[in-house]
């Protein structure tokens, strides 16, 4: 029995990646450098690998940005736009993940979209026409060649074709069939390009088998693979799937000229269970058996692992068994040994990517030979855990249950909370606000840390957020808009910060996760029953709202959202810990009005992320408590105090009626990159609407024209009363300059729409 994993964090444990990235966008170091700097990291992280008893390590699951990024440019699906900057090859890459915009030249960047149900999100590739892959000088070939420099046991893994073809924009005037050839092609002589190599297989992530599958996704799947599986150039492919059981063709599958198949065996992991108990495993080929959660943090069950290898016995010999993670380890810090400041009593029931190889070596060995203390001990941290008196809140768990049980509708309904709104807000048409927060600039970092650092007292700290959100009130009030906010300054991530107010979450000082690029996140782990001892959100609010006559908006995280960019307890159901933590966000509500504030804002970004990859578990194991839990942080206010809500990077098309269900006065949600096409999805909306008008994730200036002119598109399709005016998410990632210029045209261009009614 061998172990492997399916893919590895690299960010550096110290984000290092992050960091040698954003000094070359900086110039401050040249590209020999980021990409010495950044192969040393790599290099690095193998040699850990190895160390810690992984037989097969993977490769180019390393990226400097993203990986579908990196398929795109080894098949050269780079569109014209960027072909013609005349940039180098890096610089190229660059411009397709981020936009360029200098010298005159304007290209932006390509589309950015939520990988699966994670918070990590991966850049569209946009198909032209024609595949050639670039084989020279390609960073597939070069960490080939140096993993086998280093004597490793490794395997190049690539993204699959058929979830390439599936998860790219086919901007080409081809059938997916002609691009299904072409792409088959493509990958044929990246495999014979690979025959130079010492590799005995080569990875292929096909995540999409894990969606629901039509019988032409299916025809579409095999048509790539009975030519790609004929032209093997000696390798052995693995298909890896994950991120849920592969129902719809797994007969199929199991059919083709794999060498090995990689199966989730923790989420859907019943069902692959039952699938390959009912339809066997073919004989002489590997299964790679994803034992090891990639997604969540928490020591592996010994037990329950050795109750589905002795299931797996009974279908194949332990000889075609590779032990490996669900997922990539993508999803997961580095190593809980970065943790100074954690109890040891929690560590020990922490496994993050580095303990997960640990755990993978351990299996093996109990696989072989059951060591009882190992088992026992194993045994003694999980109960500790689920029993833990540090973390049980009697009182939440049944304020939760009623909660759960109860009919949970705001009183009046929309139309009558209205009128009531406009006659405390009396604001003008077309309202003009921003999401919540302003620029994180690097002083207001540099505080937080000297503040944490023990360099800044609270009472400095607190002087200097506040003088910030002084500033940002006035300059708002300069610029004319409508409802303000406070900036958000204080929080060092929208859910981190709610992590830390609870009671119920432990957080880390290194637990870094990517989220996209050089952007990464620290989510709270939920040990136990979550409540919220104080207000923490009010005096900030309060401060802000005191310096100015203009509405400033209460600025909340929402449950769902907290949830899923949070590790979340394993040992109560997703909807409970919902119910818990709503509770503490009403809490959140209901103070904020008593001290006056007249909006609040209760963030759902995360909304749709976690809605289960098979449409018919959408209602009953997800939407249904996701929406009961979003009311309940809102049903009890008052009719006058208006209720916003705020959604990014969603498709949400196929969840309108849940988006109403969520009965907020007023939604906010990012519209600019979709290029509107979601207008038509809201036009039955039914309550206060604000599709953003300007995409925040480029430091690009859309110019007041434009600005109008979307907005007039907008017009045309929404109710004009019910419409309101923003940018399509928060501004921290954006620096102050272009900021500040951006707001200004969206205040002219709704000014100007004002005048033309
Ligand atoms: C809106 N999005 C969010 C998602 N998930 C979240 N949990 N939060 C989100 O806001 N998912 C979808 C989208 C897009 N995703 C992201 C994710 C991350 C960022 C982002 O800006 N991340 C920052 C880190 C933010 C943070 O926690 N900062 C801390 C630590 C600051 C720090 O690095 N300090 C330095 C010293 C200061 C310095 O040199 O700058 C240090 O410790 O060395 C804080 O503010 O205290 C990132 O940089 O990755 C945006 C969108
Ligand atoms: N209020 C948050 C929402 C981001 S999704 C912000 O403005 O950053
Ligand atoms: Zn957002």
């Amino acid at each position: 029995m061998q172990t492997t994993i399916v893919g590895y964090p690299r960010i550096g444990a110290r984000r290092e990646l992050k960091k040698y990235t954003e000094q070359y966008f900086r110039a401050e170091i040249t590209q020999a450098e980021l990409l010495l700097s950044a192969a040393k990291l790599r290099e690095a992280q193998w040699l850990r690998q190895k160390e810690k008893g992984l037989d097969i390590i993977p490769v180019n699951d390393f990226s400097l940005y993203d990986n579908m990024l990196d398929m795109a440019f080894l098949l050269n699906v780079i569109p014209a736009r960027y072909r013609e900057l005349g940039l180098s090859a890096l610089d190229t890459y660059f411009a397709l993940a981020r936009g360029h915009q200098k010298d005159g030249q304007d290209a932006r960047a390509l589309k950015m979209r939520k990988w699966f149900n994670t918070n990590y999100h991966y850049l569209v590739p946009e198909i032209e026409a024609g595949f050639k892959p670039n084989l020279q000088n390609n960073k597939l070939f070069e960490e080939c060649a140096a993993a086998e420099n280093l004597g490793l046991n490794y395997r190049p893994a690539l993204i699959g074709p058929y979830t390439f073809l599936r998860f790219s924009l086919n901007k080409s005037a081809q059938s997916l069939d002609a691009l299904a050839d072409e792409l088959a092609a493509a990958y044929s002589q990246i495999f014979s390009a690979l025959a130079a190599y010492n590799c005995a297989y080569v990875q292929l992530d096909e995540p999409a088998l894990a969606l629901d599958l039509t019988a032409d996704d299916i025809v579409l799947f095999e048509r790539i693979y009975a030519r790609l599986l004929a032209e093997k150039h000696g390798q052995k492919i693995l298909l890896q799937t994950y991120f849920g059981d592969i129902r719809d063709i797994y007969t199929r599958v199991i059919t083709l000229d794999f060498d090995a198949i990689g199966l989730d065996l923790v989420e859907g992991g019943q069902r692959n269970l039952e699938l390959l108990e009912k339809y066997g495993f073919p004989a002489g080929k590997k299964l790679q058996a994803g034992l090891v959660n990639g997604k969540n943090i928490w020591r592996n069950d010994y037990q329950k692992s050795l109750v589905m290898l002795n299931r797996l016995a009974k279908i194949l010999p332990q000889e075609q068994l590779v032990l490996s993670t669900s997922c990539s380890l993508l999803h997961v810090p580095y190593s809980v040994r970065y943790e100074q400041k954690l109890a040891e009593k929690y560590k020990q029931r922490l496994a993050f990517a580095e303990e997960k190889l640990e755990e993978l070596s351990i299996l093996k060995n109990l696989a072989i030979n059951p060591d009882g203390d190992i088992l026992r001990r194993n045994q003694e941290i999980i109960l500790a855990g689920q029993n833990d008196p540090d973390f049980l809140n009697t009182q939440v768990r049944e304020q939760a249950r009623q909660s759960a049980a109860a009919e949970i509708v705001r009183q009046p309904d929309f139309a009558a909370r209205q009128t009531a709104q406009q006659k405390t807000l009396k604001l003008p048409p077309l309202p003009t606000t921003t999401i919540g927060s302003f620029p994180q600039t690097p002083e207001v970092r540099e505080w937080r840390k000297a503040y944490k650092q023990g360099e800044l007292t609270a009472a400095e700290y607190k002087k200097h957020i506040k003088e910030k959100i002084k500033t940002v009130i006035a300059r708002q009030e300069e610029l004319g808009l409508d409802v303000l906010v406070h900036g958000e300054y204080e929080r060092n991530d929208m859910v981190e910060y709610f992590g830390e107010h609870l009671q119920g979450f432990v957080f880390t000082e290194n637990g870094w996760v990517q989220s996209y690029g050089t952007r990464g996140v620290k989510p709270p782990l939920i040990f136990g029953d979550v409540s919220r001892p104080a207000a923490f959100t009010v005096e900030w609010i309060k401060y802000a709202q005191s310096l100015t006559a203009k509405p400033v908006k209460g600025m909340l995280t929402g449950p769902v959202t907290i949830l899923n960019w949070s590790f979340p307890r394993e040992d109560i159901p997703l909807a409970e810990i919902a119910c818990q933590i709503a509770l503490a966000i009403q809490a959140e509500v209901l103070d904020l009005e008593k001290n006056g504030i007249k909006i609040i804002q209760i963030d759902e970004a995360a909304l749709r992320e976690k809605l289960p990859l098979r449409r018919a578990d959408w209602q009953k194991d997800y939407l249904d408590w996701a929406v009961k839990a979003f009311r309940l942080t809102h049903y009890l206010a008052r009719p006058e105090t208006q209720i916003h809500t705020h959604m990014c990077y969603s498709e949400f098309e196929d969840i309108i009626e849940t988006l109403k269900a969520l009965d907020a006065d007023v939604l906010t949600v990012e519209a600019a990159r979709s290029n509107l096409t979601l207008l038509s999805a809201l036009a039955d909306y039914d309550k206060g609407i604000g599709p953003g008008v300007y995409d925040i994730h480029s430091p690009r200036v859309p110019s007041v024209e434009e600005l109008a002119d979307i907005l007039r598109k907008m017009r045309a399709r929404l109710d004009i009363a019910k419409l309101w005016v923003n940018p399509d998410c928060g501004l921290k990632t954006r620096a102050e300059k272009e900021t500040l210029a951006s707001l200004r045209n969206m205040v002219a261009a709704a000014a100007m729409l004002r005048q033309e009614n």
